[in-house]
């Protein structure tokens, strides 16, 4: 089995992948709570469980090995350093005074590891700690639901991580985690680190397309800044364990039905790629970037209006198969696209796992040659996120 990290593509075929089970902290969503927590509904916990089981399940089928977040915090909480170094770092995140700081961190010293990671997940209630009369809000400990997206606070790009700076409040604990991880556990030993959380702007895992090992699509959405996507490839273009030498940026609506590049538009074979059309205009246009290093230490860059082109140059082919989302379908392809119809995870070239729900979608899928397995999404779509969005790529082969 691999020891350390190595995705020099979105398609090669996939080894070993970062998940994390959906657990109590889907049950700490509210009405009054679930748009700062990024969902559109309350899940049914149990049967969210039972669907990322048959997601993990079919990625051990195929020989893929998950590994869940929640255990690689687990082990590196049972050293009392980190367990005690942890828990203060992780308190002083949040708006608590001294006393509620003190008063938390004892309580959550005396938990086992096991619990204590599960804590940290599902969000602590704050009748359980005592805390002084004064304070009034239902957690001390925020839920984090949208952990089962493992692919934004953290990503793997060639043999490093991006720790991603994230947008909304709800998410940015995530990072804090995987950064203690990398710190800490010997999986992570020696990892190259391209991007630090602590940037003063932001960008998302779902954002980050490996295309090849010298190519990375990134959107400029909702969730990444141009100055982030810059920053990012000046450290790829500049550090000499790095094969990167050019980055396409993609403008896509800011929204939150697409707040993600990989919600619109993702790698599925060797010239073959899923796309919502409504990113486009009536010509096929939007609006591309190309950063290639300038010599100097910075970025030059280019613009473009058409995906075809670049992305055939990029890749060196001379043809690209663009599958829409829905078949293009004025009414089919926003429905399947909210429901992460786009969002496919490829296991090898040609190979796909994706939510059963967006029928339309696979069928055209199979109908261009590719091998679709399907997983059950009525509770896991809820978060919206698909197959990609609920998995990163350790290791990867090279194709
Ligand atoms: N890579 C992705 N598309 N992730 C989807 C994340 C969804 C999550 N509710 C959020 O808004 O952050």
């Amino acid at each position: 089995m691999p020891n350390h990290l190595q995705v020099n593509s979105e398609i090669g075929t996939l080894r070993e992948v970062l998940v994390h089970r959906p657990g109590p902290e889907l049950e700490n969503i509210t009405p009054d709570t679930m748009k700062d927590l990024l969902f559109d509904d309350v899940p049914f916990l149990k049967i969210a469980q039972q669907e990322h089981n048959q997601f993990t399940a079919l990625l051990k089928q195929h020989h893929v090995k998950p590994i869940y977040i929640e255990r690689l915090l687990k082990e590196i909480l049972c050293n009392e350093d980190v367990k005690t170094g942890f828990i203060q770092d992780y308190l002083a995140q949040f708006a608590l005074d001294p006393v509620q700081i003190q008063t938390t961190a004892a309580y959550l010293q005396t938990l086992p590891a096991a619990d204590l990671a599960t804590t940290v997940y599902a969000g602590l209630r704050s009748e359980t700690v005592e805390l002084p009369e004064d304070y009034h809000q239902p957690f001390v400990l925020p839920p984090l639901p949208n952990a089962y997206f493992t692919r934004d606070p953290q990503a793997t790009i060639g043999n490093g991580v991006t720790i991603n700076p994230m947008t909304f409040a709800a998410r940015k604990p995530e990072s804090f985690i995987f950064s203690w991880i990398v710190d800490h556990h010997p999986r992570f030993r020696n990892t190259t680190t391209w991007l630090q959380p602590t940037l003063p702007t932001h960008l998302e895992g779902g954002d980050e397309l490996v295309l090849n090992q010298n190519t990375l699509a990134l959107g400029i959405s909702e969730r990444t800044t141009h100055a982030a996507a810059l920053t990012l490839a000046e450290h790829l273009f500049n550090d000499p364990a790095s094969t990167f030498e050019m980055v396409i940026a993609i403008h896509i609506p800011h929204n939150h039905a697409m707040m993600h590049l990989d919600t619109v538009f993702t790698m599925v074979n060797r010239d073959q790629f899923t796309i919502f059309p409504g990113i486009m205009d009536q010509d096929y246009q939007l609006n591309i970037e190309i950063f290639r290093p300038n010599g100097k230490g910075g970025v030059k860059i280019k613009q473009a209006h058409h995906l075809q082109p670049v992305l055939k140059e990029a890749l060196g082919l001379s043809e690209i198969d663009l599958i829409e989302t829905g078949g293009g379908d004025a009414i089919i392809a926003p429905r399947e696209q909210w429901n992460d119809g786009s969002n496919n995870l490829a296991i090898a070239p040609g190979e796909v796992i994706t939510y059963d729900r967006n029928y339309r979608s696979i069928q055209l899928m199979r109908s261009h040659g590719l091998t679709v397995h399907e997983i059950p999404s009525s509770e896991l779509a809820r978060g919206r996120g698909g197959a990609r969005c609920m998995s990163q790529p350790l290791w990867r082969d090279d194709i």
